[in-house]
């Protein structure tokens, strides 16, 4: 079985008279707006091509009209691309006719979406169990599968209460129940968290990430807040007026914008504008001073179970780097070695406190290890990482179309 189970191939969606005129030679390569000007017709999606592995979270982010939601609905054809092919599972959406769509999407899909949708008259379990319903399952086996996937995603206890008694939260959660309760191998979100107030939507968005560790669906999940892309996504395509403008995994997107779009948004959700290698620094398990020789390095490295450790001077200058191969190989070598060689400290680059977090990415990006931080004397103060980085440089909350 091919790795990706979702294909879209040069799919177009125009809205408007005749719109497969616009897929001539003519228009084709015109912008959105051009394109909009000369025919009349909106372009909803303009040559789109992705390939989405089995079990990936993908995000599809941008803003408000460039085209998410067209997309999402294409794949399910609740709108029907103008043009191209959506291959899922083997087998062209495009190509199927009204029963076999139908059939497709309720074996294949769950659906989230923002308003819940829930049904007001039905309890908390009729709703988590609605989709079986509509599958002709028994009442008995629909309501077991109900009460499994409630536990599921936390809402135990709540079985015979109706929707109005709920959070905002927990009706969400009720919406990701009912989407859960088919199994279904696809689940499409769009937007579900974007109506909750920023708490509730970080507490939903860690349980989200803790559910698909266990349940290892393919999710496509629609955005239009960067740092919820980023958080949960394994890849994110950026989409602008119908196009993809870049597709990559977060430390991509964020390390190497394509695009003055993707730049600017980058940009905008990230504080690390104000946020320094001070401020954020933490201690090595393990400094080693220079003086105290290779047998207590490899001491202290063992017991902070590292393979390489910083080494500063009796100023607590940073001198650079040492691991432990080299030190076993001077220790071996030759037994009376007092202090750690100075030909055996890598050195490596350190930043000072004041250095932007920002502009640290591409340094992990080069070198994929901790990096000392030091003051304008030289004195070493702590290190970076790059999870230190990932973790700060994206606490935005907000969204985008504020
Ligand atoms: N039924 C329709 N008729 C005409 N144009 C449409 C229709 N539906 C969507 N569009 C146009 O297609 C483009 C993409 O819209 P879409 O709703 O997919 O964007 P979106 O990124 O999901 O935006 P939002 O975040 O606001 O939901 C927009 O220019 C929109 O005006």
């Amino acid at each position: 079985m091919s790795e990706n189970q979702i294909e879209i191939k040069d799919v177009w969606k125009v809205y408007g008279r005749d719109p497969k005129r616009v897929l001539k030679k003519d228009f084709k390569s015109l912008s959105k707006n051009e394109i909009q000007k000369k025919t009349g017709c909106i372009v909803g999606l303009k040559n789109i091509n992705l390939e989405i592995k089995r079990g990936e979270f993908y995000m599809l982010m941008g803003l408000s009209g460039s085209g998410k939601s067209t997309l999402l609905r294409n794949i399910i054809r609740l709108v029907n691309p103008t043009s191209g092919s959506i291959v899922i599972n083997g087998k062209d959406v495009t190509k199927m006719n009204n029963d076999e769509l139908l059939d497709f999407r309720k074996e294949t899909f769950g659906m989230v979406f923002q308003h819940y949708g829930l049904f007001p008259h039905l309890t908390v379990l009729e709703n988590a169990a609605y989709g079986l319903k509509v599958k002709g399952i028994s009442k008995e086996e629909r309501s077991a599968k109900a009460l499994e996937v409630l536990e599921t995603v936390g809402l135990k206890g709540w079985e015979y209460y109706y929707p109005k008694n709920l959070s905002g939260g927990m009706q969400q959660r009720v919406g990701i129940a009912r989407a859960l309760a088919n199994d279904p191998e696809i689940l499409l979100m769009d937007e579900p968290f974007s109506g909750l107030d920023p708490l509730i939507k970080r507490e939903m968005q860690d349980e989200l990430v803790e559910l698909q560790d266990r349940l290892q669906k393919t999710i496509i999940f629609v955005t239009h807040d960067l740092h919820e892309a980023l958080k949960l996504g394994d890849r994110i395509a950026i989409l602008k007026d119908g196009e993809v403008i870049q597709e990559g995994t977060p430390e991509e997107i964020i390390s190497k914008p394509e695009d003055s779009y993707v730049e600017e948004f980058v940009k905008d959700a990230s504080p690390a504008k104000v946020l320094t290698a001070g401020s954020v620094l933490e201690q090595p398990s393990t400094l080693i001073y220079a003086w105290e020789g290779p047998r207590t390095a490899l001491t202290l490295m063992s017991k902070a179970n590292r393979k390489s450790a910083f080494i500063v001077n009796k100023k607590r200058e940073f001198l650079g780097v040492v691991n432990e191969k080299d030190l076993l190989k001077i220790v071996e070598t030759d037994s009376d070695v007092k202090v750690i060689p100075e030909s055996i400290i890598k050195k490596r680059e350190s930043v000072t406190m004041d250095t932007i977090l920002e502009d640290m990415f591409t340094l992990f990006a080069q070198n994929q290890h901790p990096i000392a931080v030091v003051d304008e004397k030289g004195k070493f103060k702590g290190k970076i990482t790059s999870d230190i980085i990932f973790e700060n440089i994206i606490p935005y909350e907000g969204d985008l179309n504020e």
